[in-house]
């Protein structure tokens, strides 16, 4: 079963300015049922995926359900820079229980589209990577099927596994790719990251027929910024709205050791920040997550103080 908690505001904690100096003085932690449409700005919605059976199914480290709360934490002590008047929620947790991943990533797509249709930009805090199959559906019920959604992934692996045999945490882009086919839409899948020794062949196979775009770990870095901007540019025209998914496992795990599956030779953050700035820029970004972070293997909040960051540059860029 899943389950929904509303968030205890206790964890949002920080040195007190009282004057909104800090996001934990920001931020308004409300139930889903509140979640009002107004004539205000857009605003964005923090809600947790704390889900790590997807993890589990795909053997790999357990303590993902876990990285909701820690990003929450660290976000909390960071200053705030929003407008007075400007939303930011945080809406709850989608909890799951017993293994029921599914019920986990049917509640969390309902949630989502419930989010969207109130003029929320959801922020999901995972969770395993399973998390993007729910939160693409949530995105797809919202805006049907005449738009095109781009997913952009930065991430070390393609996540492209069959589900033949049960989804888990490698195989959402795969289900979302069958699901294209099956309704006759494209799929359009940017993986940015991708490494050779986190991928086998039948992997690259895979990207292939199914046409997704990539560009490897050693080829996205600064030294190809102009290159990797052009190839995001490029997806990013072709589509009408975008999906971003950033798995911390992508990251080298000198900046990002808590997850499952570290990588050494991982991607820098100064990357995906540019990368960032082009989505932002675009003004399709209809949603955004964080996936994988396992506080168990974290070090000195190291991949949660980074997953904080991405977050605090994302939410203050100017939305549409
Ligand atoms: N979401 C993670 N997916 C990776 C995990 C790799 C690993 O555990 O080594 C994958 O299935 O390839
Ligand atoms: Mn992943
Ligand atoms: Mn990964």
């Amino acid at each position: 079963m899943a389950i929904y908690q509303k968030t205890n505001t206790k964890i949002w904690t920080g040195r007190k300015s009282g004057s909104q100096l800090y996001l934990h003085e920001k931020v308004a932690c409300i139930g889903l049922d509140a979640v009002k449409k107004d004539n205000f700005e857009k605003g964005y919605a923090i809600l947790g995926y704390a889900c790590d059976e997807g993890v589990k199914r795909n053997q790999g480290r357990v303590g993902a359900k876990e990285g909701p709360k820690v990003i929450r934490e660290q976000l909390a002590k960071l200053p705030n820079h929003l407008d007075k008047d400007s939303k930011f929620l945080d809406v709850g947790t989608i909890i799951c229980t017993d293994g029921a991943m599914e019920d986990a990533q049917n509640m969390l797509s309902e949630t989502i589209y419930h989010l969207l249709a109130h003029d929320m930009v959801p922020l999901v805090f995972g969770g395993g990577h399973d998390m993007a199959y729910g939160h693409y559906n949530g995105i797809k019920k919202y805006v049907s099927t005449k738009k095109t959604i781009g997913i952009v992934n930065f991430d070390a692996h393609f996540d492209l596994r069959s589900n033949a045999n049960g989804n888990n945490s490698g195989t959402p882009f795969y289900q979302i790719a069958q699901d294209c086919r099956a309704d006759t839409i494209p799929f359009r899948y940017l993986c940015l990251g991708i490494r050779k020794d986190a991928n086998d062949q039948n992997l690259f196979k895979t990207a292939e027929q199914l046409n997704v775009q990539y560009l490897e770990r050693h080829h996205f870095n600064l030294y190809n910024l102009e290159h990797v901007r052009l190839r995001v540019m490029q997806f990013i025209e072709d589509v009408d709205c975008i999906y971003t998914t950033i798995d911390m496992d992508g990251f080298s795990s000198a900046y990002a050791p808590g997850v499952s599956a570290a990588s050494p030779m991982g991607f820098s953050p100064d990357i995906v920040l540019e990368c960032l700035r082009l989505i932002i820029d675009s003004k399709k970004m209809i949603g955004l997550d964080i996936a994988e972070l396992n506080p168990k293997y974290d070090i000195d909040n190291r991949t949660a103080k980074l997953a904080a960051s991405l977050v605090h540059y994302i939410i203050h860029n100017e939305l549409h």
